[in-house]
């Protein structure tokens, strides 16, 4: 069925017109909405029946704001012209400025665009619970409709700027106390109150209140200067490779020094530069990337519904099995945790008691819902549990053979319909369903650690897994607030395969003669919040040796065999876990760089001996930057090409919220075509030609650069989904 898009005018009796937004699902304010809400405010300021005017969304939702599919549009086209020049002639205008009372009844959201519009409004009247937000700096822009004018002279300036930069919503009971919201009524009155509340303003017995002209909260302009001087120092700090923070800041204090409407000329002007910036490019990308994720062919649009998953059996307590059950416990999902040893299970449980407790204390969780989660929580030394459980998943050491055992037995004890799932990271889903009968119910389910904070889930399918399971952990994925990505099977799948070549190319640059702690801190400023070095400490070295002999099985055409995590484990270093890698870690203060551990990488050095002429070679940050990443992208090519990601955009939100590649950079493939695969291809070319066969651009590389054709490009691939 077509979707209904447009505004409507409805006049009652009471002389009131109620003008409804109507865009599903969430009325973005798209073209036709814009043009139709400039055309019925026309309308009802002119018509001599209407006394005041209620501004509503249909089906619930206020508005979800601009419609983010004209940004990308501007992207592709370059066409600033797409943008509608709006923001004066709506919102001031027609809107704040019209004579007759105008008030926002809002519902469900009132996010960017959307609470600008109901900010443009004489008066809010909400529904509880409603979400209230100003998210457009996570888009790369600024708000474009009054919102960084408005919104600091209804909440004060703090408030506002605290909302803003971090893109923080706040609810509508929140609202109220704070002032954006005037009245907080039940669902079923907020239109009524809205209407009352218009013609008590019409007719005198409530203030007619324009946002802009405010001055009540803003305060002295000393006082505003100081905390302008907080958020400048707070965007140094959350955004430094981003322009849209301090654009903003710019902006707001544009209309506390000269007045509102001057700072919502400046905005206009501000937001035109911004939308066509790369962060906006990266960022609006990986917005409708993410929602991609969520459309698997076969599985998502064939018509099957997720079944219910209730209870579900954890294999193993360690970091992951822990974080794993926290995950699906503050989801209210019941959870058995089964160890070897009473001595391990009580370890699991602790880990995950002390999971719930520093959510508790960094104001994450309360800790009545802490007490809720624990209580649907059981720790067990044998099968008995886990005849009635949803779905196992299971969570121990990587070692074929153990966990081939492992499924054999749960075949047996779980019932027909029970999903089996693995957190395995490396081990092929084949192998590991060998010696069973249930192939079509053995499913990857591989999170990232720490498993109950990280948001990726990635979703590995082998040839025989069935489209039901997929999408009954799909649906456990998006409970336990996971993003699931469905990849292909293959060793190390999709992320942790793209990212293997990242610590081997630091390998490589330190045996080169790069100082380590250059390498970590060129990559931190490009924007990956740890470099390759810190990384290592923070997995344990241990992980690095026990994995790198079943990546060598595949993939030893292009590794880079680095002597150095060996000799760092030698002399005692096992990273963050023992307090001591490269850095050195106490607790309470920062990582601090250890001098002492040059002495391992000069071992090192003279083991590999790959220094040209037994100097150390010179590079700039940029050779860095291209010499670690660059093969990353060359392997992600290799995903591309066979087919283990549905979509080069998965890869991009799998290397985002599973690497921290910054999202501002629009995730890896996106990122190395903003580069060009081209300069990637003859890049690489030249350093295999100095340094060998790991920088040997991939056939996909290749074939993409001497095309003209971008990595992100579809083709009938040889699909592994
Ligand atoms: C010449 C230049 C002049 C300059 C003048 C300035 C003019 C321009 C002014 C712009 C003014 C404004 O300040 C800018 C904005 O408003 S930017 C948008 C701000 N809003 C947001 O960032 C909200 C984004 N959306 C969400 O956070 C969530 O989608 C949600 C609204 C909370 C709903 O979440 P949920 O229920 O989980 O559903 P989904 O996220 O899955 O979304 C459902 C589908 O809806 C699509 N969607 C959502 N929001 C938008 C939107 N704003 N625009 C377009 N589409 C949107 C989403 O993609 C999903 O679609 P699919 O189902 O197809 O995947």
């Amino acid at each position: 069925m077509a979707k209904k898009i447009g505004v409507t005018m409805e006049v009652g009796n009471d002389g009131v017109a109620v003008i409804t937004i109507s865009n599903p699902p969430v009325n973005s304010l798209a073209s036709p909405i814009i043009s139709g809400l400039k055309e019925k405010f026309r309308d009802a300021n002119q018509r001599i029946d209407v006394k005041a005017i209620v501004l509503i969304g249909n089906n619930g939702r206020f508005s979800g704001g601009f419609d983010i599919n004209v940004f990308q549009q501007v992207h592709k086209t370059g066409d600033l012209s797409l943008m509608p020049e709006v923001s004066v002639e709506l919102v001031c205008n027609l809107m704040e400025d019209s004579r007759k009372p105008l008030v926002a009844a809002v519902e469900g959201l009132a996010l960017g665009g959307g609470l600008e519009l109901a900010m443009a409004c004489h008066a809010r009247v909400a529904a509880p619970k409603a979400q209230l937000g100003l998210p457009e700096l996570t888009l790369g822009v600024i708000p474009g409709f009054g919102g960084t004018q408005r919104l600091p002279r209804l909440v004060g300036l703090a408030k506002a700027t605290d909302m803003i930069l971090l893109s923080k919503s706040i609810s509508s009971e929140e609202g109220q106390k704070l002032g954006l919201i005037d009245a907080l009524v039940p669902p079923g009155d907020v239109l009524s109150t809205s209407r009352k509340w218009a013609l008590d303003i019409a007719e005198g017995r409530k203030p007619f209140l324009r946002s802009l002209h405010r001055t009540d909260k803003i305060g002295s302009l000393s006082e505003a200067r100081a905390i302008l001087k907080t958020s400048r120092q707070l965007a140094k700090k959350i955004a430094p490779n981003m322009p849209q923070h301090h654009a903003c800041i710019e902006v707001i204090e544009e209309g506390i020094i000269h007045g509102g409407y001057s700072g919502v000329l400046k905005e206009a002007e501000v937001f035109k530069q911004l939308v066509l910036s790369d962060t906006a490019k990266g960022l609006v990308h990986v917005f409708f990337a993410q929602r991609a994720t969520s459309k698997v062919p076969n599985v998502t649009d064939v018509g099957l519904k997720p079944r219910p998953i209730k209870k579900v059996a954890v294999i193993g307590g360690g970091l992951m099995g822990s974080g794993i059950a926290t995950a699906l416990l503050l989801s209210n999902i019941r959870v058995v945790l089964k160890e070897i040893n009473s001595e391990y299970l009580m370890k699991g449980i602790k880990s995950v008691e002390a999971n719930m407790k520093g959510l508790v204390s960094r104001g994450k969780l309360t800790q009545d819902k802490a007490g809720k989660a624990l209580s649907l929580f059981k720790g067990v030394l044998d099968y008995t549990e886990f005849k009635d459980v949803d779905m196992v998943i299971e969570a121990v050491i990587e070692n074929i053979q153990l966990k081939q055992n492992i499924f054999k037995e749960i075949e047996k004890v779980c019932s027909p319909h029970c999903i089996l799932a693995s957190n395995t990271s490396t081990i092929d889903l084949d192998v590991i369903g060998e010696k069973t009968n249930s192939k079509d119910r053995i499913v990857g389910a591989h999170f990232f650690s720490p498993a109950h904070l990280m948001p990726l889930l990635e979703i590995v399918r082998s040839k025989n897994t069935s489209a039901q399971v997929i999408l009954d952990l799909m649906a456990v994925g998006k409970a336990i607030k996971k993003v699931p990505v469905v990849v292909g099977n293959c060793i190390g799948f999709a992320v942790n395969r793209t990212f293997f070549p990242y610590s081997q190319a630091a390998h490589m640059l330190a045996n080169l003669g790069v100082d380590l702690f250059r390498i970590d801190s060129v990559i931190t400023s490009f924007g990956l919040p740890l470099g390759p070095f810190q990384l290592g400490d923070l997995a344990g070295h241990g992980i690095g040796l026990a994995v790198g002999p079943i990546y060598a099985k595949v993939y030893g055409d292009r590794m880079f065999r680095s002597p150095m995590t060996e000799l760092l484990l030698k002399s005692g270093r096992n990273g963050k876990i023992n307090g001591k890698g490269y850095y050195i870690y106490e607790k309470g203060s920062k990582p601090k760089p250890d001098p002492s551990v040059l002495s391992v990488v000069e071992e090192s050095r003279k083991l590999t001996n790959i220094m040209p002429g037994g100097k150390p070679i010179s590079v700039s940050d940029k050779e860095i930057v291209e010499m670690i990443l660059f093969p990353v992208v060359n392997e992600a090519c290799r995903v591309l090409d066979e087919g283990v990601v549905i979509r080069a955009s998965d890869l991009d939100i799998a290397s985002v919220l599973g690497m921290s590649f910054p999202s501002y950079r629009g995730g890896i493939v996106f990122w190395a075509d903003t580069v060009g695969p081209k300069y990637i291809y003859e890049r690489l070319k030249r350093l295999s030609e100095t340094y060998g066969s790991f920088f040997k651009p991939s056939r996909y590389l290749e074939e993409r650069a001497m095309n003209g054709m971008l990595l992100s490009e579809s083709k009938s691939s040889r699909s592994r989904l």
